[in-house]
């Protein structure tokens, strides 16, 4: 865990009514939390921001599923989105690289900022934001293809490398860069010395473990910005688990990782901020690490992170 500092942004003011109203208030029904929720969640961090979210709310037909969600995602770190089933987080993810979109009754409004520019704006370019922002499922999803042509696929179908026929006819075959895409992208998920030997290999002969791995190689090919994973390990053993904790926590020092885990001590483990969705699409706290698992402001949130409810 990086040693972040963490500073509220209204600063004086609002700290100094804060803390003796909280304590006041921590009999904390769900109006009060609501109340609370816009101090304990305009939090800057002292990175920049590489995602600025603001009065985000997702409704399918008509139902609510993200209510009025504003933060931002320190850049070169890891965030943990945590709560329990059914309170958004995945909703919350998949909007920010606009997955949602796939999704007929899905309808977003806010603003989320990725490197300052607006997502949801009406020009932009979907290939190249789902480039800058990838994504990690829950269950390994590899292509039924070799383990190398899993890899180049991104950059290939970016036109990154140009090989084979299409390398030929354009008269420029990449294939010498896309053997250090395909090798550069496998030692950053950990997985080059597991498989250099095989990489013609189909990949659904691997484990679970190393299709995951081999899942983050493939979003990595693209270099992108930011990566975003829906429970990457849940899927997986303890030891293969291990490894893709340790490999998030890597990762963050050269990507900005958000990532949904139901998992608390995965959290506590190896995010730098936690932000906590309860019940209704509410982000109801959203702080370092540290301070969510080991002093919440909120009475829900302590409950949440000490098991009392799930
Ligand atoms: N494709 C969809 N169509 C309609 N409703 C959806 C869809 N996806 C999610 N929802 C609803 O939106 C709400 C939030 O769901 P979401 O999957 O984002 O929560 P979650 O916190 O990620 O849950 P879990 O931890 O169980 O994965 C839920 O009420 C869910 O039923």
């Amino acid at each position: 865990m990086s040693d972040q500092t963490v500073t509220q942004t209204n600063e004086e003011q609002q700290s100094n009514d804060s803390t003796e109203q909280r304590s006041n208030s921590l009999t904390v029904d769900v109006e009060t939390d609501e109340r609370l929720v816009d101090s304990w969640t305009d939090y800057e961090f002292e990175d920049e921001a590489a995602i600025t979210v603001e009065d985000l709310d997702v409704y399918y037909g008509d139902d609510h599923a993200i209510d009025s969600i504003s933060m931002e995602i320190p850049e070169r770190s890891v965030t943990a989105l945590i709560g329990p089933s059914g309170c958004g987080k995945s909703t919350f993810l998949r909007c920010l690289n606009r997955m949602n979109d796939r999704i007929d009754s899905a309808r977003v409004e806010g603003t989320v900022e990725v490197d300052g520019e607006n997502i949801y704006e009406g020009d932009t370019d979907l290939v190249q934001l789902r480039k800058r922002v990838g994504m990690v499922f829950q269950s390994p999803n590899p292509f039924p293809k070799s383990i190398r042509e899993n890899v180049s696929y991104g950059p290939r179908k970016h036109g990154d490398v140009n090989v084979g026929l299409l390398g030929r006819l354009l008269g420029n075959d990449d294939r010498e860069v896309e053997r250090e895409i395909v090798e550069r992208s496998l030692e950053q998920a950990a997985l080059w010395d597991e498989v250099s030997g095989r990489l013609d290999d189909n990949a659904l002969g691997l484990s679970g473990g190393q299709q995951q791995r081999l899942c983050i190689a493939r979003c990595l090919a693209v270099d992108p910005d930011v990566i975003l994973m829906d429970e990457p390990a849940s899927a997986l053993d303890p030891v293969a688990t291990a490894k893709i904790e340790d490999l998030i926590e890597q990762l963050a020092e050269e990507y900005t990782v958000v990532v949904v885990t139901h998992n608390m001590q995965q959290a506590a483990r190896i995010s730098d901020q936690t932000a906590v969705f309860l019940t209704g699409g509410q982000l109801v706290e959203y702080d370092d690490t540290d301070k969510i698992f080991e002093n919440p402001e909120s009475d829900r949130v302590e409950d949440y992170v000490t098991g009392k409810f799930g």
